[in-house]
């Protein structure tokens, strides 16, 4: 069904290696980012295995024996044709689309027994559409709403000053920090992407997916979303981010995967 990836990625995850091992002089790619060897770790914290799926309805399946892994601490750009499943698959994983018994596995765990507040609480997800997302009335209260989802926070209670803090550091970098009191739907495409990444990076999470999170952004803000991803990577998360972005596609992973359309 699936994988590979393009010279480009491969080289530079050896090449990290290689200059861990003091044969070369630094990673590959420019990145400043630790090299995967010693952000990731071997146990993988998602599997999913021969996973099919169809949608009420539909004669034709979404996905069909899908298979790959992912370690913690993991950068991995899921790439494939419109239509090959990527945005199905980032539902399931998400518990947004009833999950098939034995097929996913969270840490070992079945996906299919474990509650969705658990998966929330441990993998974020930016929609394709930001505006599915969007459950705030102004920019600051976006970017707390799942803090205080998370928190199980009332209107009135004050969130925790450390996610604020954190929150006014993020909407700062996404370039956010004057539209704080704006309604969210009234952003710019290229804002709302970074709000919605912005919105999912307040929580520590150990996987974050991603689903066409550069589309509609222009270079800066493809950059601040780039920097924004290293970090949370050098803390310790998974990203698995779903592209077309060719450009975003050889700068961020260690490894690419390529879905292919059920034929
Ligand atoms: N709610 C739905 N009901 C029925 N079929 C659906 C639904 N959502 C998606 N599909 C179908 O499932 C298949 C996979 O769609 P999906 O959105 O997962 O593809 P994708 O790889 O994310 O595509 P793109 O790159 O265009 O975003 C498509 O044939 C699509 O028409």
């Amino acid at each position: 069904m699936l994988l590979d990836g393009p010279p480009e990625a491969l080289l530079r995850s050896h090449g990290a290696q290689l200059a861990a091992l003091g044969l070369l002089p630094s990673a590959q790619g420019g990145s400043a980012s630790a090299p995967a060897s010693q952000r990731t770790s071997r146990a993988p914290l998602l599997e999913v295995k021969e996973l099919s799926f169809t949608y009420p309805g539909s004669s034709r399946p979404a996905l069909a024996g899908t298979s790959l892994a992912l370690a913690a601490g993991e950068r991995v750009v899921l790439l494939g044709e419109n239509g090959a499943g990527k945005t199905t698959l980032g539902k399931l994983l998400m518990g947004l689309l009833p999950v098939p018994r034995r097929r996913m596995f969270w840490q070992g765990a079945d996906m299919a027994k474990l509650p969705v507040w658990r998966l929330a609480a441990e993998i974020g997800y930016v929609f394709q559409q930001p505006e599915h997302q969007f459950a705030a009335a102004t920019v600051w209260e976006e970017c707390l709403y799942s803090v205080r989802a998370f928190l199980g926070l009332r209107r009135q209670e004050e969130v925790p000053a450390e996610y604020e803090r954190r929150a006014h550091e993020l909407l700062r970098r996404s370039g956010l920090q004057e539209k704080l009191q704006a309604s969210p739907y009234l952003l710019s495409g290229g804002e709302k992407r970074l709000l919605s990444t912005a919105a999912q990076f307040v929580l520590p999470r150990k996987l974050y997916i991603l689903d066409e999170p550069t589309a509609g952004t222009d270079y800066k803000g493809a950059e601040i979303f780039l920097e924004l991803c290293r970090e949370q990577s050098e803390a310790g998360a998974a990203l698995l981010v779903i592209t077309h972005d060719s450009e975003l596609a050889g700068t961020l992973p260690d490894r690419t995967l390529r879905l292919t359309k059920p034929r």
